[in-house]
């Protein structure tokens, strides 16, 4: 398959970008002035695509790749891939679910424990007293019963907090208690955590509204993707003191992380590093890789989307 042009839209982790080397004649298209320069020279050699949350596919660029023939995302979600421009073009899409589960699901726990427990605020001597609110126990909201929702909702339960849900439909065999309505979970939860995909139904599920009925001694957990969550709100909310505090791992306007949620004590902030396990990383890599191959030998796809 040496000969197979694929194209990768920005760089990620080393391991994906050997592996591809050794199989496919990659392109790195940030070696390139621009989208168009690279387009020009090599457009008709790509036969497929790697995105990333970083960059996605949109219409233009898969208009002006006449030969490509898949996208494989190197993420879960695929909000920033065109599908309507991919199912036009019959171009199947994949992308790596399951395999970062786990990573995503540590992360909000992780990130739960560390706003509640105040660990990166704890004094170094035992000059003040670093008395803080516990999470076991805490009611613990879930927007999103996923496969990432209810690996959260496995990690919380093992705390012994009793668990909420929001989603399209109810999941009954799940046991934990349904909420046809995000504003009833959130003013049940003590934790409210986002964990379902980005979609025009699911940008600002948490709006001001949500950020009340949560209350201030409530935290928000976002795992999913910035625009879930209207930032402008939160960090009124924040700063005034209506929501306890906020762990964030997406952000609205990605890589750019606003000044105020930097300077706010009851906030902790990771860098959409969800699935940034050295493990995980393979393993994506390795499905990305496997779901190419599979297409170029006319196999089933590992994990499509379309
Ligand atoms: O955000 C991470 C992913 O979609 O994989």
């Amino acid at each position: 398959m040496e000969s197979m042009g694929v194209l990768m839209t920005c760089p990620m982790h080393s391991y994906i970008q050997e592996e591809l080397a050794k199989r496919f004649n990659l392109f790195k298209l940030w070696h390139f002035p621009s989208f168009a320069a690279f387009a020009q020279v090599h457009g008709n050699s790509v036969r497929a695509v790697v995105a990333s949350v970083k960059v996605g596919v949109d219409a233009a660029t898969i208009d002006s790749l006449p030969k490509l023939e898949i996208v494989s995302t190197y993420s879960v979600g695929y909000d920033n891939i065109d599908l309507r421009k991919c199912r036009e073009k019959n171009i199947p899409v994949t992308n790596t679910p399951n395999v970062l589960t786990d990573d995503v699901a540590d992360l909000a726990i992780a990130l739960a424990l560390s706003l509640f427990c105040r660990i990166s605020h704890a004094p170094r001597s035992d000059s003040a007293p670093h008395i803080t609110p516990k999470l076991s126990g805490k009611a613990v909201g879930i927007i999103g019963l996923g496969r990432i929702g209810w690996a959260i909702a496995k990690r919380a339960e093992a705390f012994g907090c009793p668990i909420g849900y929001h989603s399209r439909s109810e999941k009954a065999e799940s046991g934990y208690k349904y909420y046809s309505n995000v504003l009833d979970l959130a003013a049940e939860s003590e934790v409210l955590v986002v964990a379902c995909t980005l979609s025009p139904e699911t940008r600002h599920i948490v709006n001001r509204g949500v950020l009340d009925a949560l209350g201030p001694k409530g935290i928000l957990i976002n795992i999913g993707r910035g625009p879930h969550v209207d930032e402008a709100e939160l960090v009124s909310a924040l700063s005034e003191g209506r929501v306890g505090g906020a762990g964030l791992d997406v952000f609205e306007k990605e890589p750019e992380v606003r000044e105020e949620l930097l300077r706010l004590e009851n906030v902790v902030l990771s860098p959409h590093v969800g699935s940034d396990t050295v493990e995980t990383c393979m393993a994506m890599a390795d499905l990305v890789i496997a779901n190419l191959e599979a297409h170029f030998l006319a196999h089933p796809l590992l994990t499509p989307i379309i």
